[in-house]
């Protein structure tokens, strides 16, 4: 089947958007506006490569000739993320199912809501020919259901591999085409590498004779400890690499990620727009040098886990003083929300400035905070992370040696 022709409308313009020349010769308005938006959303310059001409060909469909397989759907345009504003309204998260392992399918009808969430207009109409995921575990979920409640991505241009079928039935159940490894990378061009980390290399090595047939495709690795370098070992010199470290809350448009590229990359601009667009969609996306990823991983990345057992801890403090556990529960959890929002939306405000606004001298909160001070909240936090990212660190196999070709 013939991929269809690409779109040649200014790639940057929000829909409606007026086209035509900008005061800027070879950029369209959309493209200007894009940068603009970049700016203001406070997620660093615009990438270089983020002009019309460049955007377009980066989120283009995939310029190799392999045919996507015969159960594909005709490509349809995937709608680009509105870029963030500097403070974006997090959607409520009661609206959200997120089944547990193994679980079967819910409905689609569980996903997040995205009216939840004032959505800007589009800064980048996206067109790719298929977004991959190899693995259809937890994360890759998260992930997808994000991208699906924002409309980044159509079910039908999503193509998974997944061995479990319980997984492979959840992933069923979200709309996408469930095919082996080699399909996934013939039929998308975009490919999440989603599978626990000691199977990454394994994997991408088998995947080899596809990813010959299908050249540039872009894997973006999300798996912990996993380095560019052993990527790199593991896949053809046609392929791209990029190494992400999302968290959950990818599920609820609120992750906090940030991603690293091979250095002198040819493409690494263009991957850098293509990996911000998709991570700004759910959340945060900051780019990072690669040896600050562990640490990523060790705070962002495993750190839901430890908010869920500090507002854990709060709901059983309101208990242990009387409130009945459902009520406990939804305080705790606002709460948390509540001084997170505040965090995130007074970025030149000291959290220790907004802590000592609670702290009335002599008053309750003051109390309070010497108890956590006594309890070691401050250093049971730090060693957490710390302890995180060195096993991040240890979970790193050495790279192989470099392919022969
Ligand atoms: N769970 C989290 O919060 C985060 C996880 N990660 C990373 O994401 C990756 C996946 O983690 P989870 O989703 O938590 O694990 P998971 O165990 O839920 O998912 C992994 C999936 O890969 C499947 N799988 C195994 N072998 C496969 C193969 N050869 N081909 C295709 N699929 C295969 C498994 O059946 C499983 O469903 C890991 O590398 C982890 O480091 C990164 C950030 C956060
Ligand atoms: O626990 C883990 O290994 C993964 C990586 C970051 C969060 N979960």
């Amino acid at each position: 089947m013939r991929r269809p022709r690409r779109d040649r409308r200014c790639a940057a313009s929000p829909p409606g958007h007026r086209r035509g020349r900008s005061r800027v010769a070879g950029q369209c308005e959309g493209a200007m506006w894009a940068a603009t938006a970049y700016r203001r959303a406070g997620v660093g310059r615009f990438p270089r490569a983020a002009s019309a001409a460049t955007l377009s060909q980066v989120l283009q469909p995939r310029r190799d000739p392999a045919p996507p397989p015969a159960r594909t759907s005709t490509p349809s345009p995937l709608v680009a993320p509105a870029l963030p504003t500097a403070v974006a309204p997090y959607p409520r998260p009661s609206s959200v199912v997120f089944p547990p392992r193994g679980s079967l399918a819910p409905s689609v009808s569980a996903l997040p809501t995205p009216t939840a969430t004032p959505t800007p207009t589009p800064a980048v109409a996206v067109t790719m020919s298929g977004l991959g995921f190899l693995g259809g575990g937890m994360m890759a979920e998260a992930i997808l259901r994000g991208l699906l409640a924002k409309s980044i991505v159509k079910p039908a241009d999503v193509y998974v591999s997944e061995p479990y079928p319980p997984r492979q039935e959840v992933m069923r159940g979200l709309g996408v085409h469930v095919v082996d490894g080699a399909d996934v990378i013939r039929s998308a061009s975009t490919v999440f590498v989603a599978v626990k980390p000691d199977v990454v290399p394994s994997l991408l090595a088998s995947l080899s004779p596809a990813l010959v047939d299908s050249p540039s495709t872009l894997l973006v690795s999300i798996a912990a400890g996993v380095t560019l370098a052993t990527l790199r070992g593991a896949v053809p010199p046609s392929a791209r690499v990029a190494r992400v470290m999302p968290n959950t809350p990818c599920l609820v448009g609120a992750t906090a990620a940030a991603f690293s590229l091979e250095a002198g990359s040819p493409s690494a601009d263009d991957d850098a727009t293509l990996v911000t667009t998709l991570f700004s969609a759910v959340g945060l996306a900051v780019q990072v040098p690669e040896t600050q990823l562990d640490a990523v991983t060790g705070l962002s990345g495993s750190g839901p886990a430890y908010v869920y057992t500090f507002i854990e801890a709060l709901a059983d403090g309101g208990v242990l003083n009387g409130l009945p556990r459902a009520t406990a529960r939804r305080l705790a959890a606002q709460l948390v929300y509540g001084s997170a929002k505040m965090v995130v939306e007074a970025e030149d405000v000291h959290p220790a400035e907004l802590r000592n606004r609670v702290e009335s001298p002599g008053g309750t909160t003051i109390a309070g905070s010497a108890a956590l001070e006594a309890g070691g909240l401050r250093s049971a936090v730090i060693g957490a992370v710390s302890a995180a990212t060195r096993r991040a660190k240890e979970m790193a196999a050495p790279p192989p040696p470099p392919r022969k070709e």
